[in-house]
Parts: C-alpha cells; sequence; structure tokens
C-alpha cells in the first residue's frame, strides 16, 4: 500500500490521479489532498477518499508535502509557485511524482541537489515515455533523446497568420485536455521549451543530444535513440493516466489503466521539423537553459505573467514569446543560484513583464 499525497488535486493531472488511484484501492490510500482556492471540490475529493489532511494554498502545500507521512508526493500545482512544495517533499524523503516541471527547471542544480537518485519520478508524458526507454539501456549508450511536440491548435500556420489568433484558439489543444496555462504553452511551444530543460535536468543529456520532432498524432510520446542506431520509441494514446501511474507506482506498471492502440485498423502517423520562425519559443528556451543561473526562472515568470496578459487581452498571441524575450535580453542573471536570488529574479521578471506589456 503506497500513502500519496496530490497537490493540485482539483486540476487536471490531480483528477485523473484519483481516477487513477480509485482503480486500484489495493494499492494506494491517499492521505492529503491540497488545491489551490477549489475549497467545495477539494473537500467532494476528501470525502470520497477519506482523507483527512487538505489544505488550500502553497504553504498548506508544502505542508502536506512535509508532515503528512507519506511514500510519494504528486506535485500537479500549476507555474512556478510549485517551487517550495517540490523541495518540501524532497527533503522530506517521499518519492517526487513530478507533474510540476516548473519547479525543476527554476529550481534547476538547487532542486537536483536536494534529489537522490530515483526520487523524482517525471509524470509529464514525454519524459515519462524516455524514463520507460531507458531502461532499454545504459545512460554510455544513449546517443539522443528526442521530444515529441503535438505542434499545437497552430501547427502549420505561419508567424503573421498567428498575430490574431484568439484565447479560445489557443485553448483549443488539437490531442490533450489540460489547465489554461499548460494549453497556452503548447500553443506557443513554450511547453516544448520547458521541456527541453526539463529533459537536460532529469536525464543529464546535453542540450545539443536533445532533439525536438513534431509529431500532431500524440501516440509517440518521446524517444531515445542508442550508439547502435536503435531507437526506442514509447507510444500509447494520448492520456495522462498512463504517466500517472507509472509517477505513482514506478518501476511497477499497473494494469486496468489505458486502451492500448488498435493494430488492426490502418493509421498514419506524421512526423514533421518545427518551425522555428513561426515559434522561436524553443531557440529561446534552450538559450536560457544553456544560460542556467536564474535564467529559466526568468524565461518562466515572464512568460507565466504573458499567459495571463494574452488571456486579459493585453497583449497578443505572438506578443507572449515577443516579451519573454525582452524580459530575458534584459536579465543580467547573478553569479550564484541560491533560493533568495532566485525568488528575486522572479520578482523582477513579472514586474519586467509587465513594463513590456504598458
Ligand atoms: N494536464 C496535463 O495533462 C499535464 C500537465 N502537466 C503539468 O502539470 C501541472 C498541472 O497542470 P494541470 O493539471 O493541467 O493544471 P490545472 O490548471 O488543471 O490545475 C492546477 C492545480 O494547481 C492548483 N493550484 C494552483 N495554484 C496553486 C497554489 N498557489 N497553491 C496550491 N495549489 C495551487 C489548482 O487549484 P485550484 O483548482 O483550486 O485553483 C489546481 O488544482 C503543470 O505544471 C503542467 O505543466 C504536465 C503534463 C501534462
Ligand atoms: C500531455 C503532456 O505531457 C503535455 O505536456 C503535452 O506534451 C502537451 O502537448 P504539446 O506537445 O502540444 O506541448
Ligand atoms: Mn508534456
Amino acid at each position: 500500500m503506497r500513502r500519496v499525497v496530490i497537490l493540485g488535486s482539483t486540476g487536471s493531472i490531480g483528477e485523473q490521479a484519483l481516477d487513477v488511484i480509485s482503480r486500484h484501492p489495493d494499492k494506494f490510500e491517499v492521505v492529503a489532498l491540497g488545491t489551490g482556492r477549489n475549497a467545495e471540490r477539494l473537500a467532494e475529493q476528501a470525502t470520497e477518499f477519506g482523507v483527512e489532511h487538505t489544505g488550500l494554498g502553497v504553504d498548506a502545500a508544502v505542508q502536506l508535502a512535509r508532515d503528512v507521512d507519506a511514500d510519494v508526493v504528486l506535485n500537479g500545482i500549476t507555474g512556478s509557485v510549485g517551487l517550495a512544495p517540490t523541495i518540501a517533499a524532497l527533503e522530506a524523503g517521499r518519492t517526487l511524482a513530478l507533474a510540476n516541471k516548473e519547479s525543476l527547471i527554476v529550481g534547476g542544480d538547487l532542486v537536483k541537489r536536494l534529489a537522490k537518485p530515483g526520487q523524482i519520478v517525471p509524470v509529464d508524458s514525454e519524459h515519462s515515455a524516455i524514463a520507460q526507454a531507458l531502461r532499454s539501456g545504459t545512460h554510455e549508450e544513449v546517443r539522443r533523446l528526442v521530444l515529441t511536440a503535438s505542434g499545437g491548435p497552430f501547427r502549420g500556420r505561419t508567424r503573421d497568420e498567428l498575430h490574431g489568433v484568439t484565447p479560445q484558439q489557443a485553448l483549443a489543444h488539437p490531442t490533450w485536455d489540460m489547465g489554461r496555462v499548460i494549453t497556452t504553452n503548447s500553443a506557443t511551444l513554450v511547453n516544448k521549451g520547458l521541456e527541453v530543460i526539463e529533459a537536460h535536468l532529469l536525464f543529464d543529456v546535453p542540450y545539443d543530444q536533445i532533439d525536438i520532432v513534431v509529431h500532431p498524432q500524440s501516440i509517440v510520446h518521446s524517444m531515445v535513440e542508442f550508439i547502435d542506431g536503435s531507437t526506442i520509441a514509447q507510444a500509447s494514446p494520448p492520456d495522462m493516466r498512463l504517466p500517472i501511474a507509472l509517477g505513482l507506482g514506478w518501476p511497477d506498471r499497473l494494469s486496468n489503466i489505458g486502451v492500448p492502440l488498435d493494430w488492426t485498423k490502418a493509421a498514419t502517423w506524421e512526423f514533421e521539423p518545427v518551425d522555428n520562425d513561426a515559434f522561436p519559443a524553443l531557440n529561446l528556451a534552450k538559450q536560457v537553459g544553456a544560460a542556467k543561473g536564474t535564467f529559466p526562472a526568468v524565461f518562466n515568470a515572464a512568460n507565466e505573467e504573458a499567459v495571463d496578459a494574452f488571456h486579459d487581452g493585453k497583449i497578443s498571441f505572438t506578443g507572449i514569446v515577443d516579451a519573454v524575450r525582452e524580459v530575458v535580453d534584459r536579465h543580467d542573471g547573478p553569479a550564484e543560484l541560491t533560493l533568495e536570488s532566485l525568488a528575486e529574479a522572479e520578482r523582477w521578471a513579472r514586474a519586467e513583464a509587465h513594463r513590456v506589456f504598458a
């Protein structure tokens, strides 16, 4: 029986995690639930799963991750606000099933230093796919990682054609049903940029050995190419319950989770290169990832503000990445990455982003 804390329980990841757990009551016990503001849904979940410990807001999330006796903490909070709960879970010695990619990306080496080998299990679908594929070889045998990207709702459009797209159009993801921020990030390809940094940090593979390929069907979730020319890909219909189940149960697989691919029907899987002119976020993300220090945190914080500004009608769709680039370009970056310098860089980036929007 694994005791599980779910942070962000009312969100897309959190609700699907509870669905996974409801299929395996003999394997998991939910011991704590945390969320942002949705007290009503939180209370319903606590009643349904018989959970004693619940809390609202990030301070409660930290407390639940640190103080409730548990084996696994699933961090399904959105945004870099998830950093403190990630740190709390790692310091408390819990296995961290990590959906909140932002905390690893902004925390970088600070988070990595806290994590024992195997303590972070990726939930992000691409990174779960890579973790599964890496079971086929050693680190020395890896030649490159290939992350797949759906391309989002605007795949195939030119930069000019992207300028006037609406928030509603940006939220119409072709293959995944997810929260507002990550769905918008998929449309700009900021999500894929964040995922390149996430892959670098999780798997210790240099940036020049991490490639992206657009795969509109979202069936191949990522691949690992090995030195002998073999490529191992993980494929399954787009359903986050599979990587969530692996995150909670790692290294074991659970039955009754996903529907497998139907090989009796004709199907086509496409792969195409990223259009970096229309979607400049990916190259910018690689740049900030390589710069390290507070640059990834500045990139992410500026993007979080820009996504809100886009949904509030203050900036255009292409204005999101333009604003992020401007903030990144103005950032000097401190010599040393500490929790204090990180917090200060984030504050600065959010304020600077608003100066760009003004
Ligand atoms: N959804 C998906 O399929 C995937 C998501 N991810 C990652 O997983 C994370 C969650 O995404 P998703 O589930 O889509 O997001 P949602 O917006 O659907 O859910 C976010 C959750 O975080 C909670 N939350 C927000 N702010 C705070 C806070 N300050 N303190 C505590 N809890 C807070 C929300 O609570 P409330 O509802 O009360 O506001 C909600 O429960 C993100 O990092 C995303 O990038 C990665 C891969 C796939
Ligand atoms: C399901 C998941 O892991 C998301 O991060 C997904 O990858 C988003 O799709 P994009 O490939 O469009 O970013
Ligand atoms: Mn992903």
